[in-house]
């Protein structure tokens, strides 16, 4: 049974001078869930992600639908967290007024109870002597502090989803946890759905809820992270788990999805994964297919049920003939 929607996206496309990256993709986002995003560079996570915020370049066209359309209230019911956390301070400015400027920007505040909910939300993040730091700027900030008052802004207004854009790329593993804990922590604390868009199939294990696999600007495969993640329905989520070290058994060389996603505007016929996919035949050649509901999960492949559990092998020998 489907649970309650947040905000649904329907046949959503979008394309830049007649090249559609994004295809026709329609998922919803719950309340108060981890969604996280996955696929390799270019499969159109980033401006999915920004066209729920309503902030897609300007030379993007689109079709489809996002209901509600929050993106009016951007910083308010959703809001951003991204990848570079200097970008989203601005260097002219003390951390503590930004955030008071965000409260007064949506609630009717006097300037005073917005300068306390500005220290209330950094001492939240864990910004020790919040009182003090908030009056600093940003290039007095280490790092990770930064990365932990864009959170704090992210998170002040109590929205309903907060879209978190490859938060950790720039980071190590112990930093990228740290930060995916506190992301998850603070959404926890005000209530709000976490999108989150990452190519690191390891930042999706243990902080996701549902994970949705893009490819080529489609949906490949949508479900529950925990089922997704140990039992892929689809091979390119299975040879993009294949490819994560813990995955390769000791001593095995690691397998891997070879090849690259087709470049936009020259798409293959038929599937768009077909030419990298081991188990493409017949009709994976000459149709797309559409997304369809499969063990519990929506799943966009024609040939599912020839993947075998694990599918680790089936890379690792495709890539060794190859
Ligand atoms: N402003 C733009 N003009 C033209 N093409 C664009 C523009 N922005 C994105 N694209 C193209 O749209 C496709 C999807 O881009 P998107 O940034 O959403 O990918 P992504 O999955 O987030 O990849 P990455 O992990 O590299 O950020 C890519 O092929 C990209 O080159």
């Amino acid at each position: 049974m489907e649970s309650e929607s947040l905000l649904s996206v329907r046949e959503l496309r979008i394309s830049f001078d007649g090249v559609e990256v994004v295809r026709g993709l329609s998922f919803d986002v719950r309340p108060r869930e981890v969604l996280a995003i996955v696929g390799e560079s270019g499969a159109g996570k980033s401006l999915t992600a920004r066209a729920l915020l309503g902030m897609l370049p300007r030379a993007a066209a689109t079709s489809g639908t996002i209901s509600p359309d929050l993106s009016a209230q951007r910083g308010h019911r959703v809001s951003l967290v991204p990848q570079d956390a200097l970008s989203a301070l601005s260097p002219v400015h003390r951390v503590g007024d930004q955030l008071a400027a965000a409260v007064r920007s949506v609630a009717g505040v006097s300037r005073k109870e917005a300068r306390a909910r500005a220290v209330a939300a950094l001492d939240r993040v864990g910004i020790p002597d919040a009182a003090r730091r908030a009056r600093a700027y940003p290039h007095e900030y280490s790092g990770g502090m930064r990365q932990r008052a864009v959170i704090a802004m992210a998170t002040i207004n109590e929205p309903d989803i907060v879209v978190a854009d490859e938060p950790t790329t720039a980071l190590d593993e112990e930093r990228r946890d740290q930060v995916l804990r506190l992301l998850a922590e603070q959404r926890e604390a005000v209530g709000a759905a976490l999108v989150l868009v990452t190519h690191d199939m390891d930042a999706v294990e243990g902080h996701a809820d549902r994970v949705l696999v893009l490819y080529a600007g489609r949906l490949t495969e949508l479900g529950a992270a925990g089922e997704v993640l140990t039992r892929p329905r689809a091979p390119y989520t299975a040879g993009l788990l294949a490819s994560l070290p813990h995955h390769a058994a000791p001593g095995r060389r690691l397998p891997a999805l070879h090849g690259t996603p087709p470049a936009p505007g020259a798409l293959p016929p038929g599937c768009a994964f077909a030419p990298r996919c081991p188990l493409a035949a017949g009709p994976c050649h000459t149709a797309e297919p559409e997304p369809r509901q499969v063990a519990g999960r929506l799943l966009a492949c024609h040939r599912p049920e020839e993947l075998p559990h694990p599918a680790t092998d089936l890379f690792l020998e495709e890539r060794q003939s190859a």
